[in-house]
């Protein structure tokens, strides 16, 4: 005892002579001295601090020693405030929080690519796997939601330009815990896989990992079964310059061998449809190559794989009508991306088949970071949409309904202005209104329908009513980024109704994580180029902008510091009056 008195007091001294902890305590609550605390504080590889309860992270770009078995303990059952900020303090805070009231909670981990969420959520599920009680049944379904990480990153994750191992799918993963507080399970829901990587990655990215790896990680005997060579330039789907990968499916994957070889024959059809080449002076577009393997791994004969990937059904009127395919080439690429994202699906299916156990649970939602390239996929749109509905969320759960409560309450309050972003959410996914709208409406139209006459219909409705509308409150910000997105709308009319499915899985998704406690962590991202030790003052200023961090801070810093709804703050103290005072049941 004597030496962990000593050791938290000695940390906490340390600590406190670099910048402070929690911004709340920040002498000036300036853009310029919250900057330069993060700055201080991130020279001494602090990357954690507090705003309240929230928890800012930098990104370090390098290995620290802070998250070892030591730490771990230290954090264990210890009130939030009393050591230094750390992962683990909101982790355990967040489990205790959902033992004493019995109730749901999730973490929301945000920020822009590469600005650290998925090694954050990583962090926060080792931390359970070490701190919850379990048995041996649970160890196991613990270890498979821990490898779970492994095998959904291998064929989710992609080396991008802004990181090297981007989440390319959205994750929500409750884990579930029983009323002793025991880890019992585990549940993922997966948000739309960017599968326009199975066929094609911008200059200086490269396809998911799982092709590398298993290309350059498989044994001889199963290449050669499926019909594979060791060369990635072998595959006109794997272009890129390509690393060494690592097989990570290990003797303790929770899958049998045979499981595992139709995943594998499943992945090699699609690097094998990749190379499939078709005669463009043949009307037909007979296939060129040799195709043995790939007819073999999808279980079909050489006329149907001619047929299937050279003619296509469409509906007009009530008849059905084959037309000739021409382009033969988008065919066999849309074929690889619903066989892989099928594939994706499948597999997070079979993770929850063997994990899911459900009692109160807390929730990590860990979804790909916003973006902007020079030229945006319908994917990255969905992604950066995804972003505005989350931050909707925390404005919703935070800024506004904190400021809400307290003029309801009829306290003195002085209102903090913040930037609303209901707007672009609206002009995204409002009824009949909304970018997606239009988009379903102009895709079901009969007659002509091409990205033209889409984009016609886009710049009538929107530029002329919402877009002037915009101006005439000097927007000029919000101007610019929805001119970017025309670029993007171009490619829309190939996603027919994708992005209204996307639109109610996030609205479910909002809906699922208001009925829990939320609790906030918020990513930054140091630098472009992936450097420890590079703080890049502008480009952290910009993220603490347009992730309402200021705004954040002086709502936290004129409120309650302390807030808990009147129904569980009885709960919990009627409870513990219970147990020591039996009589005050009569
Ligand atoms: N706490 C940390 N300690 C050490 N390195 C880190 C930490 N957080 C992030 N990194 C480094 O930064 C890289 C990018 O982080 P991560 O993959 O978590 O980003 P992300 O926000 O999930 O990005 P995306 O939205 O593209 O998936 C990691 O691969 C790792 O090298």
């Amino acid at each position: 005892f004597f030496f962990t008195v000593k050791f938290m007091d000695g940390a906490l001294t340390a600590r406190d002579r670099v910048g402070i902890q929690d911004f709340v305590l920040l002498e000036e609550t300036n853009e310029a001295a919250f900057i330069s605390n993060l700055k201080k504080r991130y020279s001494k590889d602090l990357i954690y601090t507090y705003i309240g309860t929230l928890l800012v992270s930098v990104n370090p770009y390098k290995e620290l020693d802070i998250y070892n078995k030591k730490q771990m303990d230290t954090y264990m059952g210890v009130n939030f405030f009393e050591l230094p900020p750390h992962i683990y303090a909101l982790a355990d805070n967040a489990y205790h929080t959902m033992l004493t009231e019995f109730n749901n909670h999730f973490i929301l981990i945000s920020g822009e690519s590469g600005a650290g969420k998925t090694e954050a959520s990583k962090k926060i599920l080792q931390f359970y796997s070490v701190s919850c009680p379990s048995t041996t049944l649970m160890s196991t379904v613990r270890d498979k939601m821990l490898m779970s990480n492994p095998v959904l990153e291998a064929f989710g994750n992609a080396k991008t330009l802004k990181n090297n191992n981007s989440s390319r799918f959205g994750k929500y993963m409750d884990i579930q815990f029983d009323s002793q507080g025991d880890a019992v399970g585990g549940h993922i829901l997966n948000y739309l896989l960017e599968k326009s990587r199975v066929v094609h990655q911008n200059h200086g990215e490269r396809n998911f990992h799982i092709f590398y790896q298993l290309v350059e990680g498989a044994s001889d005997s199963l290449l050669q079964q499926l019909g594979l060579e060791r060369d990635c330039q072998h595959y006109n789907y794997l272009t890129q310059v390509c690393m060494v990968w690592f097989l990570i499916f290990s003797k303790k994957t929770c899958w049998n061998k045979k499981i595992l070889t139709h995943l594998f024959e499943v992945v090699a059809s699609v690097l094998h449809l990749g190379n499939v080449q078709f005669d463009t002076d043949n009307r037909d577009r007979a296939l060129l190559n040799d195709n043995t393997e790939l007819q073999w791994l999808l279980g079909v004969d050489a006329h149907s794989l001619q047929e299937e990937l050279t003619f296509r059904k469409i509906e007009a009127k009530q008849e059905q009508v084959h037309t000739h395919l021409n382009h033969a080439i988008y065919g066999r690429d849309a074929l690889a991306k619903a066989i892989y994202g099928q594939t994706f699906t499948w597999l997070v299916h079979r993770i929850n088949d063997s994990t899911e156990n459900k009692k109160t649970v807390i929730g990590l939602l860990d979804i790909y970071g916003f973006e902007v390239f020079y030229v945006n996929s319908f994917e990255q749109f969905c992604i950066n949409y995804c972003n505005e509905k989350l931050q909707q969320l925390f404005i919703q759960l935070t800024l506004k309904a904190e400021q809400d409560e307290y003029e309801a309450e009829g306290i003195e309050w002085e209102p903090v202005q913040f930037f609303n972003n209901k707007i672009i959410c609206d002009l995204v996914e409002e009824k009949h209104r909304g970018i997606i709208s239009l988009l379903d409406e102009e895709c079901l139209r009969p007659g002509d329908v091409t990205d033209l006459t889409f984009l016609e219909r886009f710049v009538l409705t929107f530029f002329f009513f919402y877009i002037l509308g915009f101006l005439d409150k000097n927007n000029d910000l919000f101007l610019i980024s929805h001119l970017d997105q025309l670029q993007v709308i171009m490619t829309f009319m190939l996603y027919l109704q994708v992005a209204t499915q996307f639109k109610s899985s996030l609205l479910k998704l909002t809906e699922m994580l208001m009925a829990k406690q939320a609790w906030y962590i918020r990513c930054l991202k140091s630098n472009e180029s992936k450097q420890p030790g590079q703080f890049d003052e502008a480009l952290i200023r910009h993220q603490v902008k347009y992730l309402g961090l200021m705004e954040h801070l002086r709502v936290r810093r004129a409120g309650f510091a302390y807030r808990r709804k009147y129904e569980d703050f009885l709960k919990r103290y009627l409870n513990s009056a219970l147990v020591r005072h039996e009589y005050l049941l009569d």
